[in-house]
């Protein structure tokens, strides 16, 4: 049994494994209420949010690598059930998934890993570096985002879902990786890069991310 203490320290040793990666500059409510809501519909008592050092398919990004997993150890305090994984940020090279969900095979080889993306990421993924391989190590669980519709989704995304895409939770529990699934929607129309220009022009962001994180950002001065 887990103690309260031992459940936050790192990726828990039996459960399936569910991981948010993303650049987070900031983290925001967009992030973290569709992904708290995955929970209990992926049966995981625990997820993993895994900063990208040096996202792959970004410029570059405004705070730095650190400044951004402040802010989501911020957000994991406030809600224990996330845990912050700072694995990319060791390595010095591109952030590449793969090389993040291999790390995380070797050390936890019969656990499932869901990779939990927004339908704007399902809609790049197969740009994304050896997205085949990807596949052989993790099941794909999409959340819905405003802007990103299923009717305006790319031939090779439609092509891909015709591959893997399973419509049940219990499909996904019969392999441990190479099934894409949609997540029921919830829809928050909220996106970092917003943030970062109504923070920029003073207006008020205090409904789009945890109150510590807002705090943050002001006492470091960023997005000015
Ligand atoms: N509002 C949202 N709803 C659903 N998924 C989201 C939402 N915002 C971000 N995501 C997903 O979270 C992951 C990380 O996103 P990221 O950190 O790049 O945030 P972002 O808001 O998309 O940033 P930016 O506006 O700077 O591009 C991606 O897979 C993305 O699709
Ligand atoms: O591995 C890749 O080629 C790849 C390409 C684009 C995005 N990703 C990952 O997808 C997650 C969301 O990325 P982003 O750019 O939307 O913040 C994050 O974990 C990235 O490392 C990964």
């Amino acid at each position: 049994m887990k103690t309260s203490d031992s459940r936050h320290k790192g990726i828990h040793k039996t459960s399936d494994i569910g991981i948010l990666g993303g650049t987070f500059d900031p983290i925001h409510l967009g992030h973290l209420n569709p992904a708290k809501a995955l929970l209990n519909w992926l049966g995981l008592d625990q997820l993993v949010l895994m900063p990208a050092a040096i996202p792959p398919h970004k410029a570059g990004t405004s705070a730095s690598a650190q400044q951004r997993v402040q802010m989501v150890k911020l957000a994991c305090e406030q809600e224990k059930v996330f845990h912050c994984d700072e694995r990319e940020l060791k390595r010095q090279t591109t952030s590449y998934t793969l090389d993040t969900l291999l790390e995380i095979k070797k050390e936890h080889p019969h656990q499932r890993i869901f990779f939990v993306i927004g339908m704007d990421s399902l809609f790049s993924f197969t740009k994304w570096h050896k997205w085949q391989q990807i596949l052989t190590l993790c099941h794909l669980v999409v959340n819905s985002r405003p802007g990103y519709e299923l009717a305006d989704m790319p031939t090779e995304t439609q092509q891909l879902l015709a591959g893997h895409q399973v419509s049940d939770v219990s499909e996904l529990k019969k392999s441990l990786a190479g099934n894409i699934i949609l997540a029921p929607e919830s829809r928050w129309d909220i996106s970092s890069s917003q943030i970062r220009q109504q923070l920029q022009s003073n207006q008020d962001c205090q409904h789009l991310l945890p109150s510590p994180v807002l705090a943050y950002i002001r006492q470091h001065n960023l997005y000015r």
